[in-house]
């Protein structure tokens, strides 16, 4: 990796305090940073260098995963920050800043290498990357590159006009479009143990697998987000980019050893054939949800609608399921159940794989009593792996008794998602960041559930907070039982667990 110049947009923000500062110290710490570090924080506040430095340490006091402690170490980090005043809309600032990044690249013998990070609101990214480009910014002798946080648009005309005035002054290899699921350990994971693990390799097909599980369920409500919130919803904050990420990360079928542009190439194609839904069939497969007051963890919570700057009649949702298809001999038939809520009973962001169940119990001893088998990948906060097996009953003869097999991964050294995702950045490795496309066929899949709940066509139904969310969702699983969550890894529970729905009619959209 050569060394470059990290230029950070929103320097005084949220996000930079929380996930970037500690993930450029860790990274720094564990080594990954080659040559000097030279970072430039830009915001319009005054603030001297000194104070700067101040932040960031505050930042890695609470943040850090690895202590920072005072150190010779510590110093040189806290050294290579400089702070620079920008407005986004002042063109004299922009040359400023290139007067800036070019004394520090001849100070510390910096190739013209330059990453710019845009942690700002998305109404500056358009502007920003105009105005690398007049200013000389963007003209190095080495690379240039684009860290853009999310949202991407809000919708698949705007994302695509976002698109459009980033690529008139970067290209597509340039552009690192973050999505912070694709940087956590165990999503990077999933190749690896898809394709390292025959016995696994071989069952990941329609004629093995009954259907797949994809959730993020967060114990937190809107907080102090609601301006952003109450506009975007859980379709757009989450369903979009990070949950149809993980979908493309389970469902693509790679030879082992891809390059990171097979691999992209790979997420497109499940895009591309994921089995769009019309907005008039958009109620048979998609639930949208918004809390009701409830209780979390023994304590009164407020509804979505009393949150402080939620408006009282808002139509917003905090939840949503849907079931998806992909057209695809390997994938045919089998639905992905995906949903996304805040204020539910577990913080747990996870996949579950139910395995057919090819059950022949000639003596009917097991009815009721036997349980799919199921692999269950912890993505977040724990990272774990789970098989869900049957085994014999010591005590009553014949009876099945159902086991996990865990395998819990992930400690405080196991780098975080923004340290792994910068990492990548900074040597232009772009396997775990959104390309375009798989942006765009994001966009121009939800697009018939915006229309439809654009147009008042999709209920709301309410959840109390600390619920799995509203029954609707539950109904959405048809014969396929019901969502496994957390609760549902205790082996009584499991025992416990009745038979398989009855039938239905096809839920294949279209049918
Ligand atoms: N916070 C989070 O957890 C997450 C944030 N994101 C995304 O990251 C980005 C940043 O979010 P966050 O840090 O929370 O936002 P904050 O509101 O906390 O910070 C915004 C930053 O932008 C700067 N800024 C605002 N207006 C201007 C301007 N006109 N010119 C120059 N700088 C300006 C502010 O500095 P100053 O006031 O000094 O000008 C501040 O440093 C957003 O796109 C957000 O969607 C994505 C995922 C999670
Ligand atoms: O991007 C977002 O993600 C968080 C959830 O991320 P996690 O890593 O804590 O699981 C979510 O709370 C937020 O609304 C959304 O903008």
């Amino acid at each position: 990796m050569e060394s470059s110049t990290f230029v950070l947009f929103g320097a005084t923000g949220d996000l930079a305090k929380r996930k970037i500062y500690p993930a450029l110290y860790n990274l720094f710490l564990d080594g990954q940073i080659s040559g000097p570090l030279s970072v430039i924080g830009l915001g319009r506040r005054e603030v001297s260098n000194e104070a700067f430095r101040k932040q960031i340490l505050q930042s890695l006091q609470t943040f850090s995963r690895q202590p920072a402690v005072d150190s010779p170490q510590l110093q040189v980090f806290l050294e290579a920050f400089e702070y620079s005043v920008l407005d986004v809309g002042n063109t004299e600032d922009y040359f400023k800043l290139l007067e800036h990044v070019k004394r520090r690249e001849q100070l510390f013998n910096i190739p013209e290498n330059r990453m710019f990070y845009l942690s700002v609101g998305p109404e500056f990214f358009k502007e920003i990357a105009a105005n690398i480009h007049s200013s000389g910014l963007g003209s190095t002798k080495g690379w240039k590159r684009l860290i853009i946080e999310k949202p991407f648009g809000t919708d698949l005309k705007s994302a695509r006009e976002l698109n459009d005035s980033l690529n008139a002054v970067f290209t597509e290899e340039e552009i690192f479009r973050i999505d912070h699921f694709l940087g956590k350990p165990m999503v990077q994971n999933l190749e690896v143990l898809k394709y390292s693990n025959p016995v696994l390799r071989a069952l990941w097909k329609n004629r093995y697998i009954a259907n797949v599980q994809i959730t993020a369920s967060e114990t937190v409500g809107v907080e102090e987000r609601a301006g952003y919130y109450d506009k975007a919803g859980a379709l757009r904050d989450m369903f979009q980019n990070h949950m149809l990420q993980l979908l493309m990360m389970m469902a693509m079928q790679l030879p082992k050893g891809s390059t990171p542009e097979e691999i992209r190439g790979k997420k497109r194609y499940v895009m591309e054939h994921l089995i769009p839904i019309s907005k008039d069939e958009v109620n048979k497969h998609v639930v949208r949800g918004q809390y009701a007051e409830g209780e979390m963890k023994g304590n009164s919570v407020a509804g979505y609608l009393n949150e402080p700057g939620i408006n009282q009649s808002s139509q917003n949702e905090t939840f949503i399921a849907a079931r998806l298809f992909i057209d695809d001999p390997l994938w045919n038939e089998v639905p992905f159940y995906v949903r996304t809520g805040k204020r539910m009973k577990e913080k747990s962001t996870r996949i579950v794989i139910e395995f057919k169940e090819p059950f022949n119990d000639s003596n009917n001893l097991n009815k009721g009593n036997d349980v799919p088998n199921l692999l269950i990948i912890e993505i977040g906060p724990n990272e774990a792996i789970t098989l869900q097996l049957n085994t014999k009953d010591q005590l009553q003869k014949g009876k099945l008794e159902p086991v996990l097999a865990t395998y819990e991964a992930g400690t405080s050294d196991v780098p975080e998602a923004y340290e792994n995702l910068i990492f990548d950045a900074l040597r232009g490795d772009a396997t775990f960041f959104a390309h375009w496309r798989e942006v765009e066929l994001s966009w121009q899949w939800v697009t018939p559930i915006q229309e439809a709940m654009e147009e008042g066509l999709m209920p709301l139904h309410t959840y109390a907070s600390g619920s799995y969310g509203p029954d609707a969702a539950m109904e959405l699983l048809g014969e396929d039982r019901w969502w496994f969550d957390e609760a549902d890894q205790d082996t009584e529970v499991l025992s416990a667990q009745a038979e398989v729905a009855a039938t239905q009619e096809s839920i294949r959209p279209g049918a």
